[in-house]
């Protein structure tokens, strides 16, 4: 039997409301849900910070809901069936049909019907208050939480405005306790700024009894600077003058909501629909106390102390830098080219990062291959102050600068690189580094040059860091990131605010709050990112295969789905048939056996960490412009940072246990597919598993952020013309036989540990076959395994002349075409150095 389906995630924030809530509570913690870079370490800040949220929300559930629910409950044969799901004693208004929302009093959980014609408006707006949980296609699924308040708060919403906006789209009146809960969270949070203005610092709020009981503090009181006039007041800041790069106009939220005029009901359609329409979309101007800001001046020495006494007492810090008044930092001459347009998305993400003209530090989710790039160089094009850059890899740190200088008229002399191979300066008085993560929080054994360039780095003050893919780095990595380097403003990237430890939420405040979180389908419909069919292939194990998994221990076990020949059948079968329609494949595999074992029989290329640098580039050029190289078996190293738009179909035959983060990264290498915009076009993503086995269980759980994003997993049971198939593996039983005997011969951990990617290997040697931090010694090859077993005449050894080999044989006959790439590639290297 397949282990059941799990209902779509809740969110962290509703989870320990209710009774019921146990059961979308994640299990305990196995060594399968925890993915292993996950490394945290000394979180007392944020945990004090958890404890606050639990809090919160445990008040947030209601006793008089239970009660009142209780009052219902045995009315009627059938309600007792719904539980706590049993809403009907809620009153709904009488235009209830013309409301897109409904609220879960217990939970915050808002449903919103998508196929409103007040959806796209609605939706708008609860991307800004609440946290997306599932976005399927005809009900979403979005839940208010401490963070996502705080979030709103920070784009500059007040409670007033989100219940009456949510009032307005709600199908039942908002329950006292719901209205109670956004204005508990929303007084505490985005209630004290931290504004960096000409080189000075101002604890800053609207509310003046704010600034009164900090200046009382023990701690901030005597930070604030003798002799400065106490609480100044002036009006606050406006979006008002402030252009953003790549745009149209830039009124920001208010170009959102004019673009939404479309979705306005047609005359006569919905009179209720329009009036709804006109009270969300009429201006809010009764609040003239908004307009005023008070602050008081403090040292730069106090501000981690503000900091972290603000987050003490309940109050955490926004951080806002006023660069258009930020007279003592050099101006970065830095502009996008006239043909750089950003699309709506990305548009509407910085608008909500530069909403009232300063910059707010936050972070901009948007799915793989939507041009995260694009939004932080356009980021920087606003801000024009120095920025540094931080990347997950020093492939990345080259692709970065290239989009640089490919997107905005930077000067190249005004952009720099500090990597293990290049520690580059600008040379004017400001510019743009691009680094990667480990090389500014690296302490031990730096070079002279490197520590020179740390000097360099520490020695000034930065408008913006963009912290690419946030979601991966280790919140200690970010402490010491932050501590070390002075900036005025944050921005994080990301395409899966996902981690499976669930200390995401760390985030929120070394960062910043999630300023935006874009819409996987909706970029999908609009051609953005490419439609993808997924599927997920179940494939019976051999009864010999199957009788040897019931006995064996857990690593053997996986080797054991992994190499089930019926899930090679499959896979085989899916190429053929893929390749014969034209596409270009990538089989995953995290197994570096399996990865082997698959290329090597049916003639494939593979790249793992043990691959040459010089190997993988051919092979991954071979792949991009060789018609009859057509699939690519790739570790886990290519789950990032693989920019291959030809590809257009991904098979998966092993993965990191339930890591739904991998799951999603994977996707991303074919939702940016060239020929994404073509009629009719698909990308397919296959994931091949092993039925009956636990392989099951952690690719359902890998499945559950992709279903929340609204993709459909199909099921295939049964791959139709499998049999008839020519030359399929493993037909014959003694064919199995041998296969089983290799495979019961592993004792070794073939996961491949991995501390870098696709594009950067940590060994010096040449393609060892086994995990990439091993020294490359001993090449194991397929004929090796074999004799091993006994069975050097089987057709496993017979194609041990990998297509690697072959792509390496064919290096000096390269066309023209190749000849001009390697020209290209030469060009680009001289120009980094
Ligand atoms: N506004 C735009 N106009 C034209 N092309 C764009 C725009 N935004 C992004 N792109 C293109 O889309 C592709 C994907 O962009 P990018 O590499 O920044 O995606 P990403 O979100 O960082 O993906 P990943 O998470 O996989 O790294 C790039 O080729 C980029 O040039």
């Amino acid at each position: 039997m397949p282990p059941k389906r799990k209902a779509p995630s809740s969110g962290y924030g509703s989870v320990k409301a209710s009774k019921d809530s146990a059961a979308s509570t994640p299990g305990p913690a196995t060594p399968q849900s925890i993915d292993s870079d996950d490394d945290f370490s000394g979180e007392e800040a944020s945990e004090h910070e958890a404890e606050n949220i639990e809090n919160a929300v445990n008040k947030f559930s209601i006793e008089k809901y239970q009660a009142r629910r209780a009052g219902i409950s045995g009315r009627d044969s059938a309600s007792h069936h719904f539980g706590n799901n049993d809403f009907s004693y809620l009153a709904l208004k009488p235009d209830h049909d013309n409301r897109p929302l409904w609220i879960d009093p217990q939970k915050g959980r808002i449903i919103l019907e998508s196929f409103s014609p007040l959806a796209g408006h609605a939706q708008d707006f609860l991307t800004t208050v609440a946290e997306p949980l599932s976005r399927p296609t005809f009900l979403h699924e979005y839940s208010l939480t401490p963070h996502s308040l705080y979030a709103a708060v920070s784009v500059g919403l007040d409670p007033k405005d989100i219940i009456n906006v949510l009032d307005r789209l709600s199908k039942i009146p908002i329950p006292d306790n719901i209205r109670e809960f956004i204005t508990k969270c929303t007084q505490s949070y985005g209630k004290v700024k931290l504004v960096l203005k000409n080189t000075k610092h101002f604890v800053e709020s609207s509310d003046p009894e704010m600034l009164q009981r900090l200046l009382k503090d023990e701690v901030i009181g005597p930070l604030r600077i003798q002799g400065t006039e106490g609480i100044t007041t002036e009006s606050a800041p406006k979006m008002g003058g402030l252009v953003i790069p790549g745009t149209k106009n830039a009124a920001g939220v208010q170009q959102a909501t004019d673009q939404r005029a479309g979705d306005r009901p047609q005359d006569g359609e919905n009179a209720h629909q329009e009036d709804i329409l006109r009270t969300l979309t009429e201006e809010d101007d009764d609040d003239d106390d908004a307009d005023a800001v008070h602050a008081f001046e403090i040292a730069d020495t106090g501000v981690e102390s503000v900091q972290k006494r603000c987050l003490e007492l309940g109050l955490p810090v926004l951080e806002e830098y006023d660069f258009r008044n930020d007279t003592a930092n050099a101006n970065l001459e830095i502009d996008l080219k006239p043909a750089a347009q950003i699309r709506s998305y990305q548009e509407k993400s910085l608008s909500k990062m530069f909403g009232n003209g300063r910059a707010k530090s936050g972070i901009i989710v948007l799915p793989c291959g939507a041009g995260k790039t694009l939004v932080g160089i356009t980021a920087a094009c606003t801000i024009k102050k120095g920025v540094i850059v931080l990347c997950t890899s020093s492939m990345s740190v080259v692709q970065w600068r290239q989009e640089f200088l490919k997107w905005s008229n930077i000067d190249p002399a005004d952009i720099a690189v500090f990597t293990s191979d290049h520690k580059e300066k600008f040379t004017r008085n400001t510019g743009i580094i691009v680094s990667t993560y480990s090389m500014v929080t690296q302490t031990r054994s730096r070079s002279y040059d490197a520590g020179k360039m740390m000097e360099f780095l520490q020695n000034r003050e930065w408008g913006l860091m963009i912290l690419d893919e946030v979601h991966v780095v280790p919140a200690n990595i970010f402490r010491k990131v932050t501590s070390s380097i002075k900036t005025h403003s944050k921005l994080g990237l990301t395409a899966t605010l996902l981690r499976e430890d669930d200390k995401i939420r760390d985030l929120n405040f070394l960062i910043g709050p999630k300023l935006y979180e874009a819409n996987w389908m909706e970029l999908a419909e609009q051609g953005h990112i490419a439609k993808v069919q997924c599927a997920e292939v179940w494939c019976p194990m051999t009864t010999e295969f199957y009788s040897e998994y019931l006995r064996e221990s857990s690593r053997k076990r996986a080797l054991l789905y992994i190499m089930n020949p019926r899930k090679f059948q499959a896979c085989q079968f899916l190429i053929d048939y893929h390749e014969k329609r034209g596409d270009k494949i990538i089989v995953f595999s995290d197994n570096v056996y399996a990865l082997h074992a698959y290329a090597q029989k049916l003639n494939k290329a593979f790249i793992f960490g043990g691959t040459a640098q010089q190997e993988r580039l051919r092979i991954l050029e071979n792949f991009q412009h060789n018609e009859n190289i057509n699939t690519l078996f790739l570790s886990k190293i290519g789950d990032t940072s693989l920019d291959l738009p030809e590809a257009t179909c991904l098979i998966q035959i092993s993965s990191h246990y339930g890591s739904r983060r991998q799951e999603a990264q994977r996707l991303g290498r074919i939702l940016r597919a060239k020929r994404r915009n073509d009629e009719g076009f698909n990308a397919f993503f296959y994931s091949l598993v092993s039925k009956d086995t636990q392989e099951m269980y952690y690719s359902s759980k890998r499945q559950a952020f992709l279903v929340d994003q609204g993709y459909a997993f199909k099921v295939i049971t049964h791959l139709q013309g499998i049999e008839n198939l020519p030359g399929l593996a493993f037909s014959t039983p003694a064919e199995r036989r041998e296969l089983l005997q290799n495979v019961m011969i592993q004792n070794e951990d073939w996961d491949e540990k991995i501390s870098d990617d696709l594009f950067h290997r940590n060994d010096k040697g040449g393609g060892g076959f086994g995990p990439a931090k091993k020294k490359p010694a001993a090449r194991r090859t397929a004929g090796s395994l074999s004799e091993l077993a006994g069975g050097q005449d089987m057709a496993y050894i017979e194609q041990n002349k990998s297509k690697n080999k072959e792509l390496k044989k064919k290096k000096g006959e390269s066309n023209p075409f190749f000849k001009k790439l390697a020209r290209d590639q030469q060009k680009r290297k001289q120009a980094l150095e």
